[in-house]
């Protein structure tokens, strides 16, 4: 199943999920003559989440779906033509409305894959085409992947910490509305975890669902014994009982007793699950009492707030946890709830048709300094897939005969790269003229991606302390034309 439609969930249009200042610039353009002017964007972010080392690209198959779809509906034109200025006009003219009406996504996409480990500066997706169209779709292209980016992310480092054990998504109910929630479901699954509690998002993405039951359950009924002998009735070959409802220990050994009868009547309990207390030692209590009842195979379920790193304390602490179900953390990215991509301009054609400007936005900061150029990704690996280095440039200008990789930072940092070097490039296309190019892969398969492109990292940059940068620089000749667009730009001080 392919992880998209996003906008089957709201038919007919998401043509307004954008910024007010999008449409108004566009109506700017058109009333200017530039709308066709054609122009190239760069959607990247400048630093990974989480203090992390690396990134997991998510969200081009939402985006796929929402550029194709990218049609102003009767009711999204009515709702733009009802809107006033601060004066009372129309904030639109009809003549507007009727361009809009009949504007198709015409520009030309590249994207790196989802699921492909990615790091910053990196454009993540480059759109090129009428000026007008390339920045109308900036603020859904940034919701849709910053998000999902975030999420696959965090998603990897809990797989990176749980290491082969079984990872549950259960976020739901404290996901950012249920729009988060169910990609935050995609993400999740996309960057490593096994399943999903949120039904939805099984439905709309093919992603497994699985799950327990609640302290109501337990509370629901006499006694805990007789809940559990109750859901193993309804579940007989998939039970998980929930033991901590009112002490842990008591709940296992009730959970042995209703497994006992399980084994009578032909059945084996699937596990139990802890969701309070200390969950090292519980997790190791409990499994000393499953293996002397003659159950190695219950497995043991954890939950209560995780993440990478108390998984990670878990682990050295002796737990015997089999799955992790984890929830708020990951699905809300706790300790980072935004991934700051950004969109910005990079070049536009010559009003003359003679070639391209290259565009940049200064910053006090070089590293928020913007990247002009129609660029590509390419990453240099080692014979065995392990990136080395990855090096920014620009498509539009040939590359010189020896290439050197300069820090766009610190321009005495820099490498030589052997001409023989084997290296992917990681820009694809996507769309060519608004046709869509390139078959996207199952959800599935962009997990498997993801796992993959994870695994070759460096364990250095990996890790979740302090990692290491991963060396990502600009082509020499890129770098030097940057600096001197820089110089030309910025106002010389006078002493
Ligand atoms: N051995 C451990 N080492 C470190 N952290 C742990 C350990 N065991 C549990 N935790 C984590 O400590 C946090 C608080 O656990 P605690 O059991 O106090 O939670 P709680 O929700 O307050 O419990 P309760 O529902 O009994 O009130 C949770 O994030 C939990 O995952
Ligand atoms: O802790 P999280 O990582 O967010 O994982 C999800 C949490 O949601 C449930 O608790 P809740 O108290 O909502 O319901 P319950 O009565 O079923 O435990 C579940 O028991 C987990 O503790
Ligand atoms: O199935 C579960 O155990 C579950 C689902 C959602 C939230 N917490 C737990």
């Amino acid at each position: 199943m392919n992880s998209a439609p996003l906008s089957g969930l709201y038919a007919p249009s998401l043509s307004l999920l954008t910024d007010l200042y999008q449409v108004t610039m566009a109506y700017g353009y058109w009333q200017q003559g530039l709308q066709d002017r054609e122009a190239v964007f760069h959607l990247y972010f400048r630093r990974p989440p989480f203090q992390g080392g690396y990134a997991v690209a998510a969200g081009l198959a939402h985006a796929v779906d929402f550029l194709q779809n990218l049609r102003f509906s009767e009711d999204d034109l009515a709702y733009l033509g009802g809107l006033q200025s601060s004066k009372g006009g129309v904030m639109f003219p009809q003549e507007f409305l009727e361009y809009l009406r009949e504007l198709r996504f015409n520009c030309d996409v590249d994207a790196i894959a989802e699921g492909t480990a990615v790091f910053a500066n990196e454009p993540l997706i480059r759109v090129q085409g009428p000026l007008l169209q390339a920045q109308l779709v900036e603020t859904a292209l940034l919701t849709l992947v910053n998000f999902q980016t975030l999420i696959a992310t965090k998603a990897a480092r809990i797989r990176e910490a749980a290491g082969s054990d079984t990872v549950l998504e259960f976020g739901l109910r404290r996901a950012q509305g249920f729009d988060g929630g169910l990609s935050a479901s995609r993400a999740a699954y996309l960057g490593g975890v096994d399943a999903t509690s949120n039904v939805l998002a099984g439905q709309r993405f093919g992603i497994p669902v699985k799950g327990t039951h609640a302290h109501s359950w337990v509370m629901a009924f006499e006694n805990e014994e007789e809940a559990f002998a109750a859901y193993a009735k309804a579940f007989p070959d998939d039970s998980v009982f929930l033991v901590d409802t009112y002490d842990t220990l008591e709940g296992v050994r009730h959970a042995i007793s209703v497994a006992r009868q399980m084994r009578a009547q032909g059945h084996e309990l699937g596990g139990i699950r802890l969701d309070s207390g200390d969950l090292a030692y519980l997790s190791r209590e409990a499994r000393a009492l499953l293996n002397e009842a003659g159950f190695p195979n219950v497995r043991i379920v954890a939950s209560n707030d995780l993440e990478e790193n108390l998984i990670t304390s878990l682990k050295l602490q002796g737990a015997r946890i089999d799955t992790w179900g984890i929830g708020t953390q990951l699905v809300t990215a706790y300790d980072q709830p935004a991934l700051g991509g950004v969109y910005k301009l990079a070049a536009l054609r010559k009003p003359d048709d003679s070639g391209w400007d290259f565009t940049i936005k200064l910053s006090e900061q070089l590293a928020k300094t913007s990247i002009p150029g129609i660029l590509q990704v390419r990453r240099y690996e080692t014979e065995n897939g392990q990136p080395r280095a990855d090096m920014l440039y620009n498509a539009a200008e040939p590359l010189p005969d020896h290439l050197t990789i300069v820090d766009p930072l610190d321009a005495t940092r820099r490498r030589s790269v052997r001409p023989e070097a084997p290296y992917r490039e990681l820009l694809k296309p996507v769309f060519r003229r608004g046709k869509l190019v390139h078959e996207l892969p199952t959800l599935a398969e962009s997990r498997a991606h993801a796992q993959r492109e994870v695994q070759s990292l460096d364990p250095s940059i990996r890790r979740f302390l302090n990692p290491h940068t991963y060396p990502v620089g600009l082509e020499e000749s890129l770098n030097t034309f940057r600096t001197n667009l820089i110089l030309e730009k910025r106002p010389q001080q006078k002493t």
